[in-house]
């Protein structure tokens, strides 16, 4: 069984994903980590985010490791004399403004992509195109919008900001997203403005429940 989550950011995707894939005892997997990770290893390189050829050279040469974890997803540089656990450093300012730029090049999503397919169902799978491009066969889909507003909200409470520069952030990343970004046929819409993340896992559980 794959379940899809998709939606805008800070929508709430990766805790509605972890929630519901606790409460169906299967894995998620974070699609945004792996763009995220590719982001910041090509800013450390100093690889230009639209060169796709240097950036999939660049990845060719990195011993990526996505851990699939119910409770939070982590990402891993498995360089033999020197691992590293890249999932914080593809959470910073930097990453969050490159990102997108990065996640526009057929290429890369296509790399993104054929990491996603090898991976073993059940799991809950959470991004922009989970539903549509990635895993259309999924049982149950759905897709996750908020206000800027509510977002921006959120993302302060967990990383410090100012919440008027981090909504704009989030419109002009809505921007630059929306290419990829749309719920598929049959996904079902949730606005989670004005509901808890309890309440969002619960309208999913019965979403998938009703596709059982
Ligand atoms: N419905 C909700 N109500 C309140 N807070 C939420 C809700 N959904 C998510 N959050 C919080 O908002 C923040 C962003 O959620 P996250 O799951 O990281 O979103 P995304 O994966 O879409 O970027 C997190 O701190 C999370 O705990
Ligand atoms: N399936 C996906 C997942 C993420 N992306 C892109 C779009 C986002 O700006 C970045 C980061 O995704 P992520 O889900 O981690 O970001 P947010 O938590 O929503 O801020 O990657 C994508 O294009 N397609």
């Amino acid at each position: 069984m794959i379940v899809t989550i998709d939606g805008v950011a800070a929508s709430g995707k990766s805790s509605v994903a972890s929630g519901v894939a606790s409460a169906l005892s299967i894995p998620y997997v974070s699609s945004g980590l792996l763009y995220r990770a590719a982001t910041l290893l090509a800013l450390e390189a100093g690889t230009s985010l639209s060169d796709a050829p240097a950036l999939l050279s660049l990845l060719g040469a990195a011993p990526l490791r996505l851990e699939p974890l119910a409770g939070g997803n982590r990402i891993y540089l498995d360089t033999p004399d020197c691992p590293r656990e890249l999932t914080a450093d593809a959470h910073t300012s930097a990453v969050d403004a490159g990102v997108s730029a990065l996640a526009q090049l057929p290429q890369l999503r296509e790399w993104v992509n054929a990491r996603l397919r090898a991976l073993t169902p059940p799991f809950v799978a959470e991004g922009r195109d989970m539903g549509t491009a990635v895993f259309p066969q999924a049982r149950a889909k759905f897709f996750l919008v908020a206000s800027p507003r509510v977002r921006a909200l959120r993302r302060v409470k967990e990383r410090v900001g100012d919440v008027e520069a981090v909504e704009q952030a989030l419109i002009a990343r809505d921007e630059q997203d929306q290419l990829q970004s749309h719920p598929a046929a049959d996904a079902q819409i949730i606005d989670t403005s004005d509901l808890d993340l309890a309440g969002v896992i619960a309208a999913v559980m019965a979403g998938v429940q009703e596709r059982a």
